[in-house]
């Protein structure tokens, strides 16, 4: 099974947030990636709204329902009681949480596992009782794989941005690249699925592949909206496809 790409939509969405206007339009876009080979569209609805809203998820949902039934949608976040109530009426195909303060500019480390264990137990039991597969945001730490299975998450997924922040030192990306490596090998032999995310690129995705050839997924957004207003978003889901494939 080649890794499958999920594109998140909230650059789209903070872009047409600058005017009292509806485009960019998040959803016309979302489906132009999806008509282009995305395997899904992933949202992280901030308490703050500062990109996607609220009220895009019924119309992403909706999207994917009446025209993509086969693609799926990934909806992160920290497990606020907003949150939780939010993805139990959206019924994404997956949820993945994360460790985020509302007053974070972005997503920058993922979930002690070990520590937060008895908190999120819970929480995955009831989002997976509601038939959504859970992930667990985590940074490049063996360590936290058995914890997640312990939880009963599904999947992880592996914090990717110190990864994405070495594009100009080779051998720190060649370190993380392993230690990224090794904290999949230990998902795997907890019978988890191992996804990955944030500051991905075109570039990037060739040598974390080699490495982790089974990632089940990976979700870019940042990166791929840059290059979407170079190339277009049906050709940028191409280039980003071909790089899952590494080819
Ligand atoms: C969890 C993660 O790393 C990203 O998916 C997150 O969506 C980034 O959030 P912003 O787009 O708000 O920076
Ligand atoms: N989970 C990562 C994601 O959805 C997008 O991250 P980025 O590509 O915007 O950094």
């Amino acid at each position: 099974m080649p890794t499958q790409l999920s594109v998140n939509v909230n650059a789209i969405a903070m872009l047409r947030n600058r005017r009292d206007l509806p485009w960019p339009s998040v959803t016309g876009l979302g489906r132009i990636a999806l008509q282009a080979g995305a395997h899904g569209l992933t949202v992280h609805p901030r308490p703050d709204q500062r990109h996607v809203r609220f009220s895009d998820l019924p119309e992403l949902r909706a999207l994917i329902d009446d025209e993509f039934p086969g693609a799926e949608f990934n909806i992160e976040g920290f497990p606020s009681r907003d949150f939780m109530e939010l993805v139990e009426r959206t019924r994404p195909e997956q949820v993945t949480l994360v460790p985020d303060d509302p007053s974070q500019a972005t997503s920058d480390h993922g979930w002690d596992v070990r520590a937060e264990r008895e908190t999120l137990r819970p929480i995955v039991a009831r989002l997976k009782e509601g038939g959504m597969r859970v992930s667990l945001f985590v940074d490049a730490d063996p360590g936290q794989a058995p914890f997640a299975a312990e939880v009963g998450a599904d999947r992880i997924e592996l914090y990717t941005g110190p990864y994405g922040g070495c594009h100009s030192d080779p051998d720190a990306a060649a370190r993380i690249i392993e230690a990224l490596g090794k904290t999949a090998d230990a998902a795997h032999a907890e019978g988890l699925a191992v996804n990955a995310g944030h500051d991905l690129t075109v570039a990037n995705l060739p040598p974390l592949l080699a490495r982790i050839p089974a990632l089940a997924e990976v979700s870019i957004g940042h990166a791929l909206t840059a290059d979407a207003l170079e190339f277009g978003m049906a050709e940028t889901v191409r280039r980003f496809l071909a790089a899952c494939r590494g080819t």
